[in-house]
């Protein structure tokens, strides 16, 4: 994700916004309620501090964005000293709702909207149009209150003091949130557990690899228990046990604590991992959202039947109902459209040739993806 802010600044919560006030905002007890359908109820956060049963109302929008855009303003340059101004239209009319203690993947192409979603969620930048609140906060208005319930990890940056070791980064944190001592203690200790930090904290954030880098910073996300965690590209360039091991704690934070949790990502494994719904973006609109699963049942998708037959024999006639799409001596592979069922098409392909075998291959989800991005009309529009 192109990163056009300095998060390692703590930028959603710049000098002149910090909070200075040591207790959890008022508003924060009244809408801890798990949502409906949410994964997991909100276990008791580490600091203790009660879970509370019983939906509201406000559940059901923790994230709401209506109509929101965002245009930027650029100029470019047209001539030796002709520069002309021009609009990008990062979001437009973009609302969704985002539920308490769902898990969101975020995704779209190159320059579909995401950051700018993103840093208009944090209070880094201010809609040009819309609506948009988060636990009921207007971001832009009230960015050191909405900072005390949002953790944000950038996965191209680190929110870490670079000459640093680690648990100075942590102190530093825990003085800018002003975070109770026992709450700070209960919540790094666990992130130091989960995380495997304990050989890292005193080592220079600048010695750090780039995966312990990565749960350093997800750690400090999360010392000031947030309901909400904004990951952006949090497994980029990480090796596979990394990516693993960020993944498995991201399920157990929303599993046990019940932490919201948007994500983008260009890594599709994270969705299908750790993701109950999908929102997909591009020219800054919502172009799908639902399960993963609905992608591959949105048309253009294909299942493959994989086929053996008793002998090699010309491309099997399903009367349009698939297509061959490869042979291989008496194997055939014939592609049908993923939204219907495998069941009439293997009936009639049992009682007119010899079947010896078959499986059914499920689309590849990337491919899907990029079929969407390509601009087929792969999933339906998002309501
Ligand atoms: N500060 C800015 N000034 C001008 N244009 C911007 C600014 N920030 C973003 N844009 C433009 O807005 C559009 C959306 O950018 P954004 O960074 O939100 O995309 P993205 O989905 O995060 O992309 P990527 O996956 O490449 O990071 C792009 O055309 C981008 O060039």
């Amino acid at each position: 994700m192109a990163d056009h802010t300095r998060p390692s600044d703590h930028a959603y919560l710049s000098d002149h916004t910090r909070p200075t006030d040591p207790a959890r905002p008022a508003d924060h007890a009244g809408d801890r309620a798990p949502a409906p359908g949410a994964p997991a109820p909100r276990a008791p956060a580490v600091s203790g501090a009660p879970a509370v049963s019983g939906a509201s109302a406000a559940d059901d929008a923790f994230i709401c964005l209506e109509g929101v855009e965002k245009v930027f303003d650029v100029r470019r340059r047209t001539g030796l000293l002709r520069r002309e101004k021009h609009q990008v239209r990062a979001v437009d009319t973009l609302s969704f709702t985002v539920r308490r203690g769902e898990v969101v993947g975020y995704i779209g192409p190159n320059g579909a909207g995401k950051s700018t979603t993103i840093k208009m969620l944090t209070g880094i930048l201010t809609p040009s149009g819309g609506r948009l609140r988060v636990a009921g906060i207007d971001p832009a208005r009230e960015r050191a209150r909405l900072a005390r319930r949002i953790g944000v990890v950038f996965g191209q940056r680190t929110t870490l003091w670079w000459d640093l070791p680690l648990v100075d980064s942590y102190r530093l944190i825990r003085r800018m949130y002003r975070i109770p001592d026992d709450t700070y203690r209960a919540n790094l200790d666990r992130c130091v557990e989960l995380l495997e930090l304990a050989d890292l904290l005193d080592v220079p954030v600048r010695q750090l690899s780039l995966g312990q880098r990565m749960r350093g910073d997800i750690a400090a996300a999360l010392l000031h228990d947030p309901d909400v965690l904004y990951l952006d590209e949090p497994t980029i360039g990480l090796d596979v046990v990394s990516k693993a091991r960020v993944r498995r704690f991201l399920r157990d934070l929303n599993t046990r604590r019940g932490t919201t949790v948007l994500l983008t990502t260009h890594d599709l494994t994270d969705i299908e991992q750790l993701c109950h719904r999908v929102m997909v973006i591009d020219h800054g609109r919502l172009m799908y959202d639902g399960p993963l699963a609905g992608l591959h049942e949105s048309g253009a998708s294909e299942r493959t039947l994989v086929v053996d037959l008793e002998r090699e024999m010309p491309p099997i006639d399903t009367g349009g109902a698939a297509r061959v799409v490869r042979t291989e001596g008496p194997r055939q592979w014939l592609a049908f459209p993923a939204g219907r069922s495998a069941a009439p098409l293997v009936a009639r392909i049992a009682a007119d040739y010899p079947l010896v075998d078959l499986s059914v291959r499920e689309p590849d989800i990337e491919a899907v993806i990029a079929e969407m991005y390509a601009g087929r009309p792969t999933a339906r529009p998002a309501s």
